[in-house]
């Protein structure tokens, strides 16, 4: 049903779930003396951390923070919100971030800083996308599942207004969809 809203799938159920268990194979050695924290952001994350997780065999805590910029957009609005904070302190800890894309690089940008400034030991970020074609800031992801190109990608976690989160792959929407 979902579908029929899409032009085109760019990554399928199949291909994430190869790449997650790469990244995890990949965290697993890195992480194997430690015990980090990983912080998924919300909403975007939700299904990218809940598979990586349980391709992790090693100690991990879990912790999430909901931040946004986009609002209903498809272009950052450049203001970070935090809608909900760490219950977790981050000074002194391995701090893993677990994002669905990066486009502008403002949101995790915003996350890196903020972690330093609460002293952190180490931050790294593992993320199932990257888009370099919209960074506007200067940042690297240390893990990165997949490029994409310069479109509005949605699925597996990536809304647009709010909807298709909820298919299992990453695809590319009509353009009567968006409401410009
Ligand atoms: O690199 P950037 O340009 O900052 O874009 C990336 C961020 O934008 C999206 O979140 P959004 O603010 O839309 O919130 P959501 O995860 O709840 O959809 C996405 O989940 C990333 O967190
Ligand atoms: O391409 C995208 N799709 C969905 N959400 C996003 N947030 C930043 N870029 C994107």
């Amino acid at each position: 049903m979902l579908q029929k809203d899409i032009e085109e799938i760019l990554i399928t159920e199949e291909n994430i779930q190869e790449k997650i268990a790469e990244l995890g194979a990949q965290l697993t050695t890195d992480y194997q003396d430690k015990f980090p924290l990983a912080v998924g952001v919300l909403k975007g994350a939700l299904p990218f951390m809940s598979d990586l997780i349980k391709r992790i065999d090693t100690y991990i805590e879990l912790d999430f923070m909901d931040v946004s910029s986009y609002g209903n957009a498809t272009v950052s609005s450049g203001e970070v919100k935090i809608v909900k904070d760490l219950n977790t302190s981050v000074e002194g800890r391995d701090v893993l971030i677990i994002e669905d894309i990066i486009d502008s690089g403002k949101t995790l940008n915003y996350l890196v800083d903020l972690f330093k400034y609460r002293k952190a030991k180490s931050i790294k970020i593992v993320t199932l996308l990257d888009k370099p074609t919209g960074r506007k800031v200067d940042l690297k992801a240390d893990y990165v599942g997949f490029l994409v190109p310069d479109a509005f990608v949605v699925g597996y976690g990536l809304d647009y207004a709010e909807k298709y989160r909820n298919l299992p792959y990453i695809g590319v929407l009509k353009k009567e969809i968006y409401s410009f």
